[in-house]
């Protein structure tokens, strides 16, 4: 196994039941996720979640300035983060897995060099992950990336982000919630391509009014370090001046300094490319998680459900990976959440889906936490009547999505939906409403 993040390890712990495993990693035990992705992310955000909620209620009881303290957010941060790498190892070494700190390549399709040793294997699993784009351009020393963000001791007064993925809109927010002055420059018009653009409006309009400014069309050309501050040549023409300057702009597959071309393997621009087993060109190498050429999104759970699948395919399961539905999340303030059959298919397709809008800011739900935008989208299947797809712009969309995830995994009906006692007040008691 090369790399130890969720798709490595989920690949690890089930194959150490029945085989012999090595894991090989060359930087923190754990990968992304737990150490500067997802869960760093969603920990910061938690806190600046309740201040930006908090601030809704000012007239209706809460008192007192709301401000974040950078250092004590950072703190909280590492309370979590630092004892990811160790306790990843204790959890490897109980369930007697063998690892190896260091860098993997390949020497031919059964053997991998880390350092001066070099180890063979009968089957590989390639979980390295990705790592973040950045543009070539003079200066480009300068930028730093989401894993420096997430370790930042101090937050400046005025940052930027190249990209308006994922990646810069959920840190733009932590950092404009927290007080910075944020700037997003990005190439064309259009942020958080895998959401609907109607819906990603929403977000750009949020953030205008929370000391957002959005750089539409814009390239960044050159970048020169004046003392403390980056002055940021923009189209060549523009120039901005911030204390840092974030790459966001994709994460390319982590597979450099592989050696793949020794094993025999293959890969495209967006990662290594497998069959429908995640079989490489090498037949006894497999890849998973954000390493692999795939159309799903590149998440966590993904990266998790696959590495469990070639675990079950080496030990002798023979059908070909078939994915559930993936629900996806961007954690914005509130967050945008999307599930199943989009909506830009949907509307394309008039025949076959019946599309229900609904701003539900005046549902109680929503109504008692002041979240007058707050906006619901069901994709219906117009021939069996059940749900397709559906898009939720609201606080805690991501717990709506997961259970609209299951109302389509689980083909539910309306009628099914009210022959359930759900908690009132709740989300999960609008259910049936959404129809
Ligand atoms: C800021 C940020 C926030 C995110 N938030 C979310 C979120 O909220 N929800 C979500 O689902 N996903 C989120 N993601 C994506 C998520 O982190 C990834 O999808 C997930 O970590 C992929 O798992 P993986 O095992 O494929 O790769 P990784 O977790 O990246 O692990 C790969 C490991 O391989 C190691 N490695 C690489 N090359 C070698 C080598 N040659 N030799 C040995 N080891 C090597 C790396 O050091 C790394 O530890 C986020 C990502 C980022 C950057
Ligand atoms: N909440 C989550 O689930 C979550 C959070 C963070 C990251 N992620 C994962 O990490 C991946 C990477 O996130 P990301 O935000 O870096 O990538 P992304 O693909 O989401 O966004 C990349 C951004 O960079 C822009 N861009 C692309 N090429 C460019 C160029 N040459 N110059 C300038 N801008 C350019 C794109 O237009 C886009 O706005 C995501 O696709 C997702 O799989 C998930």
């Amino acid at each position: 196994m090369i790399g130890a993040g969720p798709g490595g390890l989920a690949a690890a712990f089930k194959l150490s039941e029945e085989q012999k495993v090595l894991v090989i990693e060359k930087n923190l035990w754990g990968g992304t996720c737990p150490n500067y992705g997802c869960d760093p992310k969603k920990l910061l955000y938690g806190v600046i979640e309740s201040k930006r909620q908090a601030a809704l209620f000012t007239r209706d009881g809460v008192n007192g300035d709301l401000n974040i303290d950078w250092k004590a957010l950072m703190a909280f941060k590492k309370s979590y983060t630092d004892s990811i790498p160790e306790g990843t190892e204790q959890g490897l070494e109980q369930a007697q897995i063998a690892h190896v700190h260091g860098a993997a390549n390949f020497i031919d399709s059964h053997t991998i060099q880390v350092g001066a040793v070099n180890y063979r294997a009968e089957n590989i699993i390639i979980a390295t992950g990705a790592s973040p784009a950045y543009p070539d351009i003079p200066g480009k020393k300068y930028l730093q990336n989401s894993n420096d963000f997430l370790a930042m001791e101090n937050l400046p007064p005025e940052i930027a982000f190249i990209g308006s993925g994922y990646v810069s809109i959920e840190l733009a927010n932590i950092a404009a919630q927290a007080g910075a002055k944020v700037h997003i420059i990005q190439h064309n018009k259009r942020i958080l391509r895998s959401f609907p653009e109607e819906y990603a409006k929403k977000i750009v309009s949020a953030f205008a009014s929370e000391n957002v400014t959005f750089h539409w069309d814009s390239t960044v050309t050159k970048i020169v370090k004046k003392e403390q501050q980056l002055e940021v040549k923009i189209n060549d023409k523009e120039k901005l001046t911030v204390q840092k300057l974030f790459t966001a702009m994709g994460r390319p597959a982590a597979i450099e300094k592989l050696a793949l071309e020794k094993a025999g393997i293959h890969n495209s621009k967006s990662g290594i490319e497998v069959d429908d087993h995640l079989r490489t060109a090498a037949a006894n190498i497999y890849a998973v998680g954000d390493v692999v050429d795939k159309k799903v999104p590149k998440l966590t759970p993904v990266a998790g459900f696959e590495g469990a699948y070639v675990a079950d395919t080496i030990l002798g399961s023979t059908a070909p990976i078939s994915y559930p539905m993936i629900p996806h999340t961007v954690f914005a303030g509130p967050e945008l959440s999307q599930v199943g059959v989009s909506l830009r298919w949907a509307k394309a397709h008039p025949d076959d889906y019946k599309i229900n809008e609904q701003d539900v800011g005046s549902w109680y739900t929503y109504l008692r936490i002041r979240d007058t935008n707050a906006r619901v989208t069901t994709i219906i299947d117009k021939r069996s009547q059940l749900l397709a797809g559906a898009v939720v712009y609201a606080t805690a969309a991501e717990e709506l999505i997961n259970y609209l995830s299951a109302v389509i995994t689980e083909k539910l009906p309306a009628a099914e939906l009210s022959q359930r006692i759900p908690v009132y007040p709740s989300v999960a008691s609008d259910l049936k409403y959404f129809f």
